[in-house]
């Protein structure tokens, strides 16, 4: 197995062990007292491992790869994509956590911009390993002014997490928004413009 490294992002982990996480799936239901060899569960494991291996592909990603597509448009104000699903894992429970992301930045003095799905596909990067929210914010927006030499980003985060609808505090519906603004975006009439644009509906 390849030694784990850091989640900052600019690192690769190792690569995904299907056969362990295969074996773990297995313990796991032998574990909850069920029979992984019955007929309906002896492919579960394989599925799982599968699943898992999609779900956490961010761990094999970094954001310099997906921001590599950039065009000198010379446009200068902020671009802003709203509503983008994300679906990421809480990793106190590895459950499900899911909503909506927005993300704006406003781009260098040079007009350096990056393509719009570059920018769903740098939240799919870290939404898709064991997270918190508030760290999936933040290196989104971090990665924004890192990578693009953005003037300001602001990234802001609504979801439900399973971990607090289907256990525990067991509170459906209940949604967490977190937020991120760096840079320019900190200047009360710019963020409050942003944060106009991403509430309208
Ligand atoms: N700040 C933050 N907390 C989270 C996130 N996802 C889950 N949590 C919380 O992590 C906490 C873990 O608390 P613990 O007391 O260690 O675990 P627990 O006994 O399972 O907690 P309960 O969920 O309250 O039953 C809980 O309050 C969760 O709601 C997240 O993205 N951000
Ligand atoms: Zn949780």
């Amino acid at each position: 197995m390849t030694d784990p490294v850091t989640l900052d992002g600019e690192a690769k982990i190792g690569e995904f062990d299907e056969k362990r996480a295969e074996n773990a799936v297995r313990e796991l239901l032998i574990a909850v007292g069920e029979n992984p060899d019955r007929e309906g569960l002896q492919e579960t494991p394989a599925r799982v491992a599968r699943a898992y291996r999609e779900i956490l592909a961010g761990l094999r990603q970094t954001p310099e790869e997906v921001l590599t597509t950039t065009f000198d448009l010379g446009h200068d104000e902020m671009v802003l994509v709203k509503d983008i699903e994300i679906v990421s894992l809480c990793e106190h429970h590895l459950l499900p956590f899911h909503g909506v992301a927005h993300v704006g930045y406003i781009p260098a003095e040079s007009g350096k911009i990056t393509g719009l799905s570059k920018l769903a596909r740098l939240v799919d990067v870290f939404a898709r390993r064991p997270q918190v929210q508030e760290r999936l914010t933040t290196q989104v927006a971090d990665s924004l002014m890192r990578i693009l030499d953005a003037r300001g980003a602001i990234v802001v985060i609504e979801a439900e997490h399973m971990c607090m609808s289907v256990r525990g505090i067991r509170k459906p519906g209940a949604k967490t928004t977190t937020s991120a603004v760096r840079g320019q975006l900190r200047d009360p009439a710019t963020r409050s413009e942003a944060m106009s644009l991403i509430m309208a509906r």
